[in-house]
């Protein structure tokens, strides 16, 4: 079963176009189970991340298990909106291959109790860490793979978004012992073809079979 989790050093890094990069690459569903910062139901609401990924791949979307108002962590966003999450009661879209992001980095709550890194342990499913390559990444990536691994975490490897940075990756690589599983450049103007292009570029589909 190919289904792969998102995660990043944290929000705003890239997971969303790199997990639309991937789901397009090996042909995958793709589901984010819980959504903040948007209003609205079914599948792909206005302004969400699974709206993204099917604008640029046209994939199949799993509906999200929250779409939740504020723009905040998933623990806050649901309390404030009355919501209680039970992610020890959530099932995995039985879709192969499936490509699944998570909120945030890797150490967001979902509840006060479980937080994602948590739920990626519980889960069993591969993660791959979305990571910067600029000034301050060595750290933050260092950080996010010994959180992963301290919880159990399989930690699949690292994409890297951003410009060529040899020396950052590099030292990630040597520090981490992870696997570098490729780099996706900043793309102007991104779309739909340049993704594709970029993702075949950067990356071997057979590293997510
Ligand atoms: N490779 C890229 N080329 C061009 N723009 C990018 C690229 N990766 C990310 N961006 C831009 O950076 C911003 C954040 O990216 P993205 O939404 O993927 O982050 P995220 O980690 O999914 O955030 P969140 O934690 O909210 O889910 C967006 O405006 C996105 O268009
Ligand atoms: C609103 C944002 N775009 C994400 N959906 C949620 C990010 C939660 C970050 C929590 C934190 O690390 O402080
Ligand atoms: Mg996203």
């Amino acid at each position: 079963m190919a289904q792969f989790v998102i995660t990043g050093t944290g929000t705003d890094i890239g997971k969303t176009v790199f997990a639309a990069g991937l789901t397009g690459l090996i042909g995958a569903d793709y589901w984010k189970p819980v959504q903040t910062g948007v209003t609205g139901d079914g599948p792909a609401p206005q302004g969400s991340d699974a709206a993204f990924v099917r604008a640029m791949t046209g994939a199949r979307i799993h509906d999200s298990l929250a779409v939740l108002p504020e723009p905040l962590s998933p623990h806050r966003a649901a309390e404030l909106a009355g919501v209680t999450l039970e992610p020890e009661t959530w099932t995995i879209p039985q879709a192969d291959p499936l490509v699944i992001e998570g909120a945030g980095g890797v150490l967001v709550p979902m509840t006060r109790k479980i937080l994602s890194a948590d739920l990626f342990a519980r889960w069993g499913i591969p993660v791959v860490l979305v990571a910067a390559t600029g000034l301050g990444t060595i750290s933050h990536t260092a950080t996010a793979v010994e959180s992963l691994r301290g919880r159990g975490v399989i930690l699949h490897g690292i994409a890297f978004v951003g410009e060529d940075n040899p020396d950052n990756i590099a030292t990630i690589a040597e520090l981490t012992g992870a696997r570098v599983l490729g780099r996706l450049p900043r793309l102007d103007p991104l779309t739909p073809d340049a993704l594709r292009a970029a993702m075949r570029a950067a990356f071997d589909p057979r590293d997510f079979a």
